[in-house]
């Protein structure tokens, strides 16, 4: 399945355990020598939700949370009919998320998601500074300075404000920002171009999977980034252009971001792997 072109294998773990997922993810995600996708999701039994929701990106790395993965999941327990809900709560790493999802002929096909609080403290993103916050902060990376602003969705996030997202040499300088010694945990960085006070265009290179064509927790943490430094307005629901399609985010005044988004079926298989 995939969330605007960003693509996960989803497992699912409800009767039967993933030994390494970690290696698995680095298997089925490369293009040529496994499926193809920005890594693995396992839909796992929780007892504190209805379902636990675990993420691993391409390189192999345990992310946190994913907004489009998240959006998926629901639509995956649903169609299966292991659940007739339709506001569902997954539990995750970076805590239990809220989703609604909207039923078309019987399937479910978006999802609004409480994606809970924006939060701006260095420590909890966490990036290297003397400063509680990281807000339109000069860096230094190949020899240009960017103004970054740092901002955790439960996953770190830099968000750097551009004029022209479509020029931005993503495959060289992601990779400097991704792992850049200010970011202990490393981090995703999202470039966008403010359109007008409700549309950000926006790419995206991920920690542990590159350039994709969408990311969730990266919308909102542009848009949360995109009001703090007074683009946008908190209350106000903002269209994000990505590379594959637009999700819906509100940034409230409490902190709190809301996302709204589809989820698309692909494809059902059986994995058979040695790992
Ligand atoms: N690469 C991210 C996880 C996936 C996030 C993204 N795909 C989304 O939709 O939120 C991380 O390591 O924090």
């Amino acid at each position: 399945m995939h969330g605007l072109g960003n693509d996960y294998v989803y497992v699912n773990c409800l009767e039967q355990k993933i030994e390494h997922p970690n290696e698995l993810s680095k298997f089925i995600s490369h293009r040529h020598f496994g499926i193809g996708s920005d890594g693995l999701v396992l839909i796992c039994p929780s007892d504190r939700a209805d379902f636990q929701m675990r993420m691993f990106n391409a390189d192999g790395s345990e992310g946190n949370m994913c907004g489009n993965a998240i959006r998926c999941v629901g639509k995956y327990v649903y169609d299966h009919q292991l659940t007739q809900k339709t506001q569902l709560d997954i539990d995750t790493k970076s805590g239990i998320k809220h989703l609604d999802l909207t039923i078309e002929n019987k399937k479910a096909v978006f999802a609004s998601v409480d994606m809970g609080k924006a939060d701006f403290n260095s420590k909890h993103i966490p990036v290297k500074t003397p400063y509680p916050e990281f807000i339109s902060q000069p860096m230094l990376v190949h020899g240009e300075v960017y103004l970054i602003t740092c901002v955790s969705m439960g996953n770190p996030h830099g968000v750097i404000f551009c004029n022209d997202v479509d020029h931005i040499a993503l495959e060289e300088i992601g990779p400097l920002f991704e792992n850049h010694e200010k970011f202990p945990d490393r981090i995703n960085t999202e470039f966008v171009q403010v359109i007008d006070k409700k549309t950000l265009k926006m790419r995206v290179w991920e920690r542990g999977s590159g350039e994709t064509f969408a990311c969730g927790t990266g919308a909102c943490a542009s848009v949360a980034a995109a009001v703090i430094n007074g683009y946008c307005n908190a209350d106000e629901e903002v269209t994000v252009h990505l590379k594959g399609g637009d999700l819906k985010i509100t940034y409230q005044k409490d902190q709190t971001v809301i996302m709204k988004g589809p989820a698309t079926h692909v494809f059902d298989g059986v994995i058979e792997v040695d790992v």
